[in-house]
């Protein structure tokens, strides 16, 4: 074999072959993104990415891995021949052949772990682009014009959200990648080693008829009826794999809420029903484990003995001309190797059956989020004018889900520096009321006139998000501390690199959790610090900058009292309070609603409760009856 010829040849059949499958490549998923369910799946989520109207880097570098594919079966070529040539050194116990063999070896190898560091950077490279990308467009979607909170208003919702935006985004990503390229890797090797066979093989009687090449079509005849076998067996794994997916997220989802309201559960002692819940989710998990076991032992035992059977066939049906002479030991090793890999990649179809089975659960469940996003969003809103600097409402009729009357035809006027107050039995729809203002209730009709964003609402257990008690005080405004996150995550780097020289021991207690993180440097802030006096929480103006768990922490009258201190930094046009001051005594609710009144005396409150107290800090009062009646007093002392 003249292996500078070879190089040259390389060369050449590389670029041939390069240019022929970019264009089959292209034809081919343009084709599926038209013609196949999942094609169109496919392309609804990354159509965009791949726009070069967007960028045209992501189809360049999917050109360059497809480059880099094709070379990576150029050399496993290059591998079959040097097999040839080694073996027949050896049987013609030629030295000088075998130790060039070694040296061509040498360089061989060398250009093959360059390529592969190469292919494994640039594909690692090009997920972790595509995924930021596909994660953001996926979580702006999500908070956009609040689907996270509409979609419960769809009749059939979206189940796992989380589970959906992290980690079934990575799955698509990696798995459209690994997927496409072997498939690209299996038809190129094929169509190369049939060639290698080709030229190795010799006819073979059967049934008294004599096949030419016979191996060939041995291989393609034994592999194609295994991959139809195969899909046969394999396929309920696919509906297996969703369920998969979703019973672990379902457990995973009811371990969480068991960690929210730990509080909660532990004074009802209601570990034996969380049990039963958890027990119940997790047997699910666990049943659905086994239908896979039993479902994937007939599919990979089928899948290995296929795989074993095919070990020897070559040998045997070669061993006749080889003990003939008409082959040499290098050809028969040859033609081994090459058989081997030829049923690999024509089998490469029925091995990727099982990972294409959950790629496809994967789409479906993409889609289905962002199908779920659709629906949210085309579901009615009332008419708001968010322009206006008052809050003005007419004729709104507000409904339950079930179309249940809550409020007919409601008239509001409030001008700045006004107090409404709404009472009404239970389930009357006084929050309901506060969701239709906000623009979240989409069982409504009627307009409303309210400001954009000088907006603000206190529910009755107020949100505190995580991170330091500062960030909970300028809720949801964005405040420059450095996040316990960031610093988590330097902690995390130190800890990968301290445990990459020895076996990783005790991962949990080199990775503190946010709660333990070192405390930030206290801001000189004195706006924070005042208020906090003014709110009554004096003792916790040195832990401003502490990241915590503050919704653990604080009492549920320091969460709310946490909530007024929010009110006198956003400083809003219209400030709704519901129930806000459920948890205080009748002297902190006095002290706080005097408090706001002295420092926002134009901010027009609309507060929610039923305690009498309350009425006093409103002029007006709004009266729900539950059946959609209602009634306005004005002019109530002050
Ligand atoms: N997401 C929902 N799906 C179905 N029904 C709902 C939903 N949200 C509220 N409702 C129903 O709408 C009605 C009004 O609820 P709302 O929370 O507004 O009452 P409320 O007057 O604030 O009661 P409370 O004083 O007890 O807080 C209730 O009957 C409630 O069951």
């Amino acid at each position: 074999m003249n292996w500078t010829q070879e190089l040259i040849d390389s060369a050449i059949w590389l670029s041939q072959v390069y240019v022929v499958t970019l264009i089959c490549f292209g034809l081919t998923v343009w084709f599926l993104a038209r013609r196949t369910v999942w094609g169109r799946q496919f392309w609804q989520l990354s159509g965009g990415y791949f726009s070069p109207r967007r960028s045209w880097k992501p189809i360049l570098t999917i050109a360059f891995i497809l480059f880099l594919t094709l070379a990576g079966v150029r050399l496993q070529v290059l591998f079959s021949n040097w097999y040839n040539t080694m073996y027949s050194a050896l049987q013609d116990l030629n030295e000088a052949a075998f130790w060039l063999a070694m040296w061509l070896f040498a360089a061989l190898a060398t250009v093959h772990v360059l390529r592969s560091l190469l292919d494994y950077y640039v594909q690692q490279a090009f997920s972790i682009h595509w995924r930021t990308w596909l994660n953001n467009q996926l979580l702006g979607r999500w908070l956009d014009r609040q689907s996270y909170y509409r979609t419960q208003h769809l009749e059939k919702g979206v189940d796992n959200p989380d589970q959906r935006i992290q980690y079934d985004v990575t799955v698509f990503v990696q798995s459209s990648l690994t997927l496409s390229m072997g498939v690209v890797d299996a038809l190129v090797s094929t169509v190369a080693f049939t060639l290698i066979l080709w030229g190795l093989s010799g006819p073979l009687g059967l049934f008294g008829v004599e096949i030419p090449r016979a191996m060939v079509f041995l291989v393609f005849v034994y592999v194609l009826v295994a991959t139809l076998l195969a899909i046969r067996i394999g396929r309920p794994l696919i509906m297996l794999n969703f369920l998969n997916e979703r019973f672990n997220a379902d457990y995973r989802y009811a371990l969480v809420r068991l960690r929210e309201y730990s509080e909660s559960i532990a004074f009802y002692a209601g570990e034996k029903v969380e049990s039963t819940l958890l027990r119940g989710r997790f047997a699910q998990v666990i049943s659905n484990a086994w239908a896979i076991v039993y479902r994937s032992l007939k599919f990979l035992g089928f899948n290995f003995s296929v795989t074993q059977a095919a070990v020897v066939f070559p040998f045997i049906i070669q061993a006749k001309r080889f003990f003939s002479e008409q082959i040499t030991l290098g050809d028969l090793m040859q033609t081994a190797q090459a058989f081997g890999r030829l049923q690999d990649n024509l089998s490469f179809f029925r091995n990727a059956y099982d990972e294409f089975a959950s790629y496809r659960a994967t789409l479906d469940r993409l889609t289905g989020f962002n199908r779920a996003i659709d629906e949210a969003q085309q579901l009615p809103r009332p008419n708001l004018n968010d322009h206006a600097d008052h809050l003005s409402i007419r004729n709104l009729t507000v409904h339950t889900p079930n179309n249940r009357l809550l409020i007919d035809k409601l008239d509001l006027s409030l001008t700045p520096g006004d107090a409404l107050l709404i009472r009404g039995p239970s389930g009357a729809g006084k929050t309901t009321l506060l969701r239709a203002i906000a623009g979240l209730w989409p069982f409504c009709e009627g307009d409303i006139e309210r400001p954009q964003d000088h907006l603000l609402f206190l529910a009755q257990k107020p949100y505190l998000p995580l991170g330091s008690l500062r960030q909970a005080l300028y809720y949801p405004q964005i405040v420059s501390t450095r996040e316990g996150l960031l610093i988590d995550r330097e902690e995390q780097k130190e800890a990968a690199v301290a445990s990459s020289g020895s076996a990783p021991q005790n991962l949990d207690e080199q990775v503190e959790t946010p709660s333990t993180v070192t405390p930030l440097a206290t801001h000189q802030d004195p706006q924070a610090r005042e208020i906090l006096e003014q709110i009554q929480l004096g003792h916790l103006t040195d832990r401003l900058d502490e990241v915590n768990d503050w919704s653990r922490i604080l009492s549920l009258g320091e969460q709310q009292r946490l909530a007024f201190g929010r009110l006198m930094v956003a400083h809003p046009k219209v400030a709704f309070l519901d129930e806000a001051t459920s948890a205080m005594d009748e002297g902190l609710e006095d002290a706080m609603y005097r408090l706001i009144r002295r420092h926002l005396p134009d901010t027009v409150l609309i507060s929610v409760g039923h305690r009498s107290t309350l009425v006093r800090h409103h002029a007006k009062q709004l009266n729900l009856k539950g059946n959609g009646q209602w009634s306005m007093s004005n002019d109530l002392p002050a």
